[in-house]
């Protein structure tokens, strides 16, 4: 993807970085043209990841990032389109807390580094540069691929995992993130807690979207998969510095319309005024699963400094089978 700028001077890396301060380069701090460029870059390239995984609206944009913990990886060719260069793609990462079933079942409360969202550019896909995202954030992060988890990754993203890593065999879980065998196994107890006891009956517990998950509740007028797709809207005007939160909600998510308000029984309805969370509107629907978690979605990063890039190919043993988005139960996002 190209844009009227020199993406060179943007961006230095081949990789960049970004966090919720959109700066490439430490000398592009306080530049508000360099921060409008970057801007613009994830913005368009959210557009795109969108339509790529007919998302309603995009669940990636400057604005999103600037109000999240989350880190871009933005990877950038930077001797095409005459030497100003080409947006090739990203890799979106961030910590999330989650409610799992490990392989017995057991709900497990833990906060894995998530596959948020992954693109490269239509006409570059199938030659390596995802993997080359993929491999410069395992090696930033210090994680493997089986100790993440994946938010509604697409059949591509499924089928980029098994192959290069090896990674088919997921655990069934009842929200939309996949996690593979390793996840459990190669984890300390101390980084898996069990979750809290089931509340009592009756009991709404509140949680927050995931914006995948989001973006199509709120957007949908009819039931999946008869979606509509809508116009996305642009990033709000960016504040050089802008506070930003911990929680993920709908509060992040794109064109919100109004949403029915679900029907809650008079003996709970006291209950559901102070708790309900902004996504009310699933409350109802998914208070099944609700009552046993009480989840919402935390960004805990801390910062790190950028190591240096190696590409070393990572080769995983699991032996599982692909998992079938179709067969997961309704969403519930944490
Ligand atoms: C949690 C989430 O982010 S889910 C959303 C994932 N993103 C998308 O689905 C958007 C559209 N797809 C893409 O942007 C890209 O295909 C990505 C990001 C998934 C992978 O990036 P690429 O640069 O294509 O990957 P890379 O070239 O390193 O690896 C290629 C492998 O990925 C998988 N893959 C890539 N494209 C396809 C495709 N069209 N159909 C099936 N498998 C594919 C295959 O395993 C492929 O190997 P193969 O060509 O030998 O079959």
């Amino acid at each position: 993807m190209d844009f009227p700028f020199d993406l060179n001077s943007v961006f230095p890396e081949r990789i960049s970085v970004l966090d919720h301060n959109l700066c490439a380069a430490r000398k592009a701090h306080g530049r508000p043209e360099a921060q409008n460029q970057t801007a613009t870059v994830i913005d368009e390239l959210g557009k795109a990841s969108a339509k790529a995984q007919t998302l309603p609206a995009p669940i990636t944009s400057a604005a999103k990032l600037q109000a999240n913990k989350h880190y871009l990886y933005l990877l950038k060719d930077g001797e095409r389109n005459g030497g100003r260069g080409v947006a090739v793609g990203y890799l979106k990462v961030g910590y999330k807390k989650l409610f799992l079933l490990d392989q017995r079942g057991a709900h497990v409360e833990t906060e894995p580094l998530c596959v948020l969202d992954f693109y490269v550019t239509e006409s570059l896909q199938r030659h390596g540069y995802g993997l080359e995202l993929f491999h410069f954030m395992l090696e930033h992060k210090k994680v493997e691929p089986e100790q993440m988890a994946y938010d509604r990754p697409s059949s591509k993203f499924l089928a980029f995992l098994e192959k290069h890593f090896e990674l088919k065999h997921s655990v069934p879980q009842v929200n939309n993130f996949v996690v593979f065998e390793g996840f459990f196994r190669n984890r300390s107890a101390g980084q898996l807690r069990k979750a809290p006891p089931k509340k009592p009956e009756g009991e709404i517990k509140p949680y927050s979207l995931m914006e995948r998950e989001a973006v199509r509740e709120e957007q949908k007028a009819l039931p999946w998969p008869f979606i509509r797709s809508t116009a996305v809207p642009q990033s709000p005007p960016l504040a050089a510095s802008s506070p930003y939160s911990r929680s993920l909600s709908v509060g992040s998510s794109p064109n919100r319309t109004p949403r029915p308000q679900p029907h809650i029984p008079p003996h709970l309805a006291d209950n559901y005024r102070t708790k309900r969370t902004s996504s009310q509107g699933l409350v109802a629907r998914n208070n099944l699963y609700s009552r046993h978690v009480n989840s919402r979605s935390l960004g805990l990063l801390t910062a790190e400094q950028l190591p240096a890039h190696t590409s070393r190919a990572r080769p995983r043993s699991c032996h599982l089978s692909r998992p079938s988005p179709g067969s997961r139960p309704p969403s519930v996002r944490l």
